[in-house]
């Protein structure tokens, strides 16, 4: 049996990522034979998660229940998981690549001595277990050989898109109250903020990005980026620095601690290729980047580059853009 810890949403909702790894675990299941595949989740989750899941393949939802579980504890949680795991003799424990998700399996290898993979992107053979995962914020891939029962990992966000399976599970819900230890509960979620809205939809999904960093040089210094971004039907992406620097809103940012996009063109003028910038925007198929120094590593990364000043390159290319538009 494959177990699936699966997050469920404020508004009630299976995560998209917890979807993304129930969808993995099939494959997996499909390569071991037809291993069922079992789900854990806390709290009594509403008809549209257990729909949800049963529709990506899901024949049991063992939800934890009980006063320890109302507020969020990854020693709770992992304890829960554990209990499922052991009542159903899952040779296999998966979680979405999520800080819960990995919060919890960590507890489970810690308290089991198993080791743990973290964002696994695929597998490549069953005997023995061999995954591939990412590090380095997606920057290099390793694999990873987990011989030991029950094998635990975490799926890397977006590795596999979510989709309902062929022949849908059975969805039959299984309600626990599982008796948790106090020292499972010491640490122990106490209040929550709303996070921000996220306003960066269509830099996500934009298919041309134009990017702007430190060169655009102020707060003011973005007019002929944002007029290249109109005539491309762009949209506009930032670094951390004109972020933190106040210069634009921060839904702008592009990045490890912002948006990862993957358009068909990205144009970064006057960033550098940080690592943690890279991380979010690796994924773009071409990159034409416009820079003063040669030796930028976002130079030296791109597919196109043109060295100079982004505030005469800018220029010149929006003029030849209207030019050739009449
Ligand atoms: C935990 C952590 C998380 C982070 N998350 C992110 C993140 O999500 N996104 C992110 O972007 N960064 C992030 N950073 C910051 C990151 O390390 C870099 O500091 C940042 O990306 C640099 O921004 P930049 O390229 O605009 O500035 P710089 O590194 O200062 O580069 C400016 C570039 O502009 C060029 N330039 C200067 N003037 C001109 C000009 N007139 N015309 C053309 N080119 C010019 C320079 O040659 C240089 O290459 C993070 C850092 C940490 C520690």
């Amino acid at each position: 049996m494959i177990l699936v810890l699966v997050e469920v949403s404020p508004a009630g909702e299976a995560v998209e990522t917890s979807l993304e790894a129930v969808t993995f675990a099939r494959d997996l299941a499909a390569a071991g034979g037809g291993i069922p595949i079992d789900a854990v989740a806390v709290g009594t989750p509403g008809d549209d998660v257990v729909k949800a899941l049963a529709a990506h393949g899901v024949r049991r939802i063992h939800a934890l229940t009980g006063a320890a579980y109302d507020a969020y504890s990854g020693a709770a949680w992992a304890a829960g998981v554990m209990g499922v795991r052991e009542k159903t003799g899952s040779v296999v424990v998966m979680a979405s690549g999520t800080p819960r998700g990995m919060e919890v399996l960590a507890h489970v290898g810690a308290r089991t001595g198993l080791p743990m993979a973290a964002n696994v992107v695929s597998f490549s053979s069953l005997s023995p277990f061999t995954v591939t995962r990412q590090v380095v914020g997606g920057q290099a891939r390793e694999e990873m050989q987990l011989s030991q029962r029950p094998a635990l990992f975490t799926v890397a966000g977006h590795a596999v898109q979510a989709e309902a399976a062929d022949t849908p599970g059975v969805g039959e819900l299984v309600i626990e109250t599982p008796d948790v230890a106090e020292a499972d509960l010491v640490a122990r979620v106490v209040s929550t903020e709303e996070p921000e809205p996220d306003l960066s939809g269509n830099l996500k999904s934009a298919r041309v990005v134009v990017g702007a960093g430190r060169g655009a040089g102020s707060a003011d210094g973005f007019g002929d980026l944002l007029e290249l971004a109109d005539l491309l039907d762009a949209s506009l992406g930032v670094s951390r620095v004109v972020t933190s620097l106040g210069w634009r809103p921060h839904h702008e940012q592009v990045g490890q601690t912002g948006s990862r996009i993957s358009p068909d063109l990205y144009i970064p003028c006057g960033i550098s290729g940080a690592i943690q910038h890279w991380a979010g925007c690796s994924s773009a198929k071409n990159i034409l980047a416009i820079n003063t120094d040669p030796d930028a590593p976002m130079v030296t990364k791109a597919s196109h580059a043109v060295i100079g000043d982004l505030h005469e390159v800018i220029p010149a290319i929006n003029e030849e853009i209207r030019r050739r538009r009449g």
